[in-house]
């Protein structure tokens, strides 16, 4: 007698790398007539310059971009035949568009067992070189990890608009992203941690584990405020960018 066939799913012996690009924000502090990621850059969409470094990594092998529902941008017609796929399924805050991206993602084909980089559209300063020293770093990790940079200032803690304290800094970080988990580990710490949690890191640490700090860079910053759209243009005219397209 033949023995019955097993046709439970089981883990692909490689992982497969998978990006999420939450870009689902209003950014209100950023003062911009729109959202902050359409705002254009050397002529760019600033998600464009997000989206650019990560088609250059081929170890990822597809991004997923998570927008709000009722965003038209990417339905451009630009947009038919781009590499990367458009879920429709952004929160109300980062860590819903996180989570819906998630299922999104297994709804892609994704497996528990693969990892995902969560990186933030607004990052846009992102090269390859340091996404692929994050999955240098946490590929062979049990855990994953994130960019991080380590505290470069001297560090206050404020009560009322005056100095309580000058804290010890030795041990603080910042917190980037592209940061890098299990896709199963990720949805079910968000599950647990709900909406309050800023980043991915957050979530896995309240299930008791210790995420990597890699090393980032402080030109991958968040653009964040009004004055962070020129900081960021100058660097990408730094490294040899010119403007293309209509510039804003
Ligand atoms: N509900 C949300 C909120 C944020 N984001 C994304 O998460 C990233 C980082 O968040 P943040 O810088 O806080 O963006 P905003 O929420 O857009 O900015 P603000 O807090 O100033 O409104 C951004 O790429 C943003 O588009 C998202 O996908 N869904
Ligand atoms: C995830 C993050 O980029 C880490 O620094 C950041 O927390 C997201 O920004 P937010 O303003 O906290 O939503």
């Amino acid at each position: 007698m033949t023995e019955p066939t097993d046709i439970t799913p089981q883990p692909s012996a490689t992982p497969r790398c998978w990006a999420l690009i939450p870009c689902a924000g209003t950014g209100s502090r950023a003062g911009a007539a729109g959202p902050k990621q359409y705002q254009r850059l050397l002529g760019q969409p600033l998600v464009m310059h997000t989206l650019a470094a990560f088609a250059e990594v081929p170890r990822i092998d597809q991004t997923l971009v998570v927008v709000s529902p009722d965003d038209q941008f990417f339905q451009a017609p630009e947009f038919e035949k781009t590499s990367f796929l458009i879920a429709t399924c952004g929160g109300s805050t980062r860590a819903a568009s996180v989570f819906n991206g998630l299922n999104a993602l297994l709804a892609e084909g994704a497996v528990t067992h693969d990892w995902v980089l969560v990186h933030d559209a607004a990052r846009c300063l992102i090269t390859p070189q340091q996404i692929n020293q994050l999955l240098d770093a946490c590929l062979i990790d049990d855990v994953g990890g994130l960019l991080a940079l380590a505290l470069p200032d001297t560090l206050k803690a404020a009560a009322a608009g005056r100095v309580a304290a000058t804290l010890p800094r030795a041990d603080k970080w910042l917190a980037q992203t592209p940061q890098m988990f299990r896709i199963g580990s990720l949805l079910e710490a968000l599950e647990l941690a709900g909406d309050a949690v800023t980043d991915e890191s957050s979530a896995i640490e309240a299930m008791g584990l210790a995420p990597k700090l890699v090393p980032g860079s402080a030109q991958n910053f968040k653009v964040t405020y009004p004055e962070d759209f020129a900081l960021a243009q100058a660097v990408l005219l730094s490294r040899g960018g010119s403007i293309s397209g209509s510039a804003n």
